[in-house]
């Protein structure tokens, strides 16, 4: 088997997929590394997880930057892009090939997207939605509800790659998921049904992706 992938996780929340990952690389499933989870949310319990696994953590906290800047339109573009450029500088560091977006909730400027670039680390996300619909956060439930409103009768999950524009990169893998009559209504229910999904998803996209970056290296 070919040396194994460099990858570096960025979470928000729960973790679950990057669960699935981790189980998955332990059981020998994935050929990747995971060099860093990081988080830029302190509470992250995804962080707990990397740590359970001997994985490096790291929270990078934009509040900091904030507070360096004033509270105006600006201000907080500065503070942003700011804070991009060192989580590329932080992520840099490790020397990953691949970046794993599972759950990371604040929008990439090109501040981190263009060093990332230069470096030929490449930058995949997942996203509860189908291409083109529901970019952006709570897309679970935006789906659902037009659902219910009868505009819509699926939904579905995808693997894609990150471009300046939120959730608008080149899909790698779609699952589609038909809403059923009589067992979607719960909007609750309907969430743990797609987070499953997920799961297997991101462990199938994420193999495509490392298989086509080991045959790069080839
Ligand atoms: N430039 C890109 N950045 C990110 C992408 C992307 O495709 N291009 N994917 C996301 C993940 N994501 C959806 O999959 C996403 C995450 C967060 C947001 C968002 O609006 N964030 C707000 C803060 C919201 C919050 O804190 O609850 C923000 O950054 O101001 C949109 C889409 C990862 N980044
Ligand atoms: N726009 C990004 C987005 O909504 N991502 C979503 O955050 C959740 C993270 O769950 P997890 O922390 O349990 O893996 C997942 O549902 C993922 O699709």
């Amino acid at each position: 088997m070919s040396a194994p992938i460099r990858a570096t996780v960025l979470i928000s929340g729960n973790g679950s997929n990057l669960q699935a990952v981790i189980d998955k690389v332990a059981e020998g499933q994935l050929n990747t590394t995971l060099v860093r989870v990081l988080s830029n949310r302190k509470d992250a319990f995804g962080l707990e997880r990397a740590r359970k696994a001997n994985i490096p953590t790291l929270y990078h906290n934009l509040v900091k930057y904030k507070k360096q800047h004033p509270a105006t339109t600006e201000g907080v573009q500065a503070a942003r892009e700011e804070y991009d450029a060192e989580l590329a500088r932080l992520i840099l560091a490790d020397g990953p090939e691949l970046v794993i977006c599972l759950g990371f909730m604040h929008i990439l400027s090109p501040q981190f997207l263009e060093p990332l670039e230069k470096a030929n680390v490449r930058i995949i996300n997942l996203h509860p939605a189908l291409p083109g619909q529901f970019n952006g956060v709570n897309a679970i439930e935006r789906a659902h509800a037009a659902w219910m409103e009868g505009k819509i009768d699926k939904t579905g999950v995808m693997i894609h790659d990150v471009i300046s524009e939120v959730d608008m990169g080149k899909p790698i893998l779609v699952k589609e998921i038909p809403f059923q009559k009589g067992r979607d209504e719960d909007v609750d229910a309907f969430g743990t049904r797609v987070h499953e999904i997920e799961w297997g998803t991101v462990i199938e996209g994420v193999g495509m992706v490392l298989k086509e970056l080991q045959g790069q290296k080839q």
